[in-house]
């Protein structure tokens, strides 16, 4: 890829063990560890991608999500593009703490209007049988914080990975067409434009 690609930040985030790393391993390196360790503070790897005919260089971090490890990840939140908040299926405080980290991310990273921020949720681990989180929850939950996206993957077998990751520059790209739409004195966003950016990435 030539050096003309814009460099994006991107900010994993979400519960200790629901697979942040795994899913970036996935997504970079194409390889998945059943025996990932847990991740102490924050690690990042480069990814050049190509979305709608444009070159990017997604700069992944990959935060610790254990709760001791707060003062170490949240000085590397400012400057982000783009957040993946990640939850597991299978595991419901995971799901129910996604509310702590968005408020967590916009306060460390100093960001005011979190619902014109490019946010896309995952719902990890849907290889497992015993899902605790209902996809219409998860889907709710997105229309209630921006109409983000959301996807259902699986760092293991590879489900939505790619597409995944590849949403939250999109998303991001949506939201910049729409602050450039928007009137001098007026309204915000086209509202019908909005709509139709939060139905690319549901489950089915
Ligand atoms: N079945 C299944 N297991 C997964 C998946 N993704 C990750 N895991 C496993 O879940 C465990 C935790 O994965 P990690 O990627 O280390 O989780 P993390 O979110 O980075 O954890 P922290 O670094 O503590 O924040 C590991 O044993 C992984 O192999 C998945 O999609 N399916």
């Amino acid at each position: 890829m030539s050096g003309k690609s814009k460099l994006l930040k991107v900010v994993l985030l979400g519960d200790g063990g629901v697979g942040k790393s795994s899913l970036m391993n996935r997504f970079v390196s194409n390889k998945f560890d059943a025996q990932s360790f847990h991740t102490i503070g924050v690690e990042f790897l480069n990814k050049d991608v190509t979305v709608d005919g444009e070159s990017f260089t997604m700069q992944i971090w990959d935060t610790a999500g254990q709760e001791r490890f707060k003062s170490l990840r949240t000085p590397f939140y400012r400057g982000a593009d783009c957040c993946l908040l990640t939850f597991a299926v299978d595991d419901l405080q995971s799901f129910r703490n996604m509310s702590m980290w968005k408020k967590e991310f916009l306060y460390y990273a100093d960001i005011q209007d979190g619902n014109n921020f490019p946010f896309v949720v995952l719902g990890n681990k849907i290889d497992v049988e015993n899902r605790a989180v209902p996809c219409e929850s998860a889907k709710e939950w997105c229309r209630q914080n921006g109409n983000c996206p959301y996807f259902e993957t699986s760092a293991k077998d590879s489900t939505n990975v790619d597409l995944a990751f590849k949403a939250a520059v999109k998303r991001l790209k949506e939201l910049e067409d729409q602050m450039d739409e928007k009137p001098q004195h007026g309204n915000t966003v086209d509202l019908k434009k909005k709509n139709k950016a939060s139905n690319s990435g549901c489950c089915n």
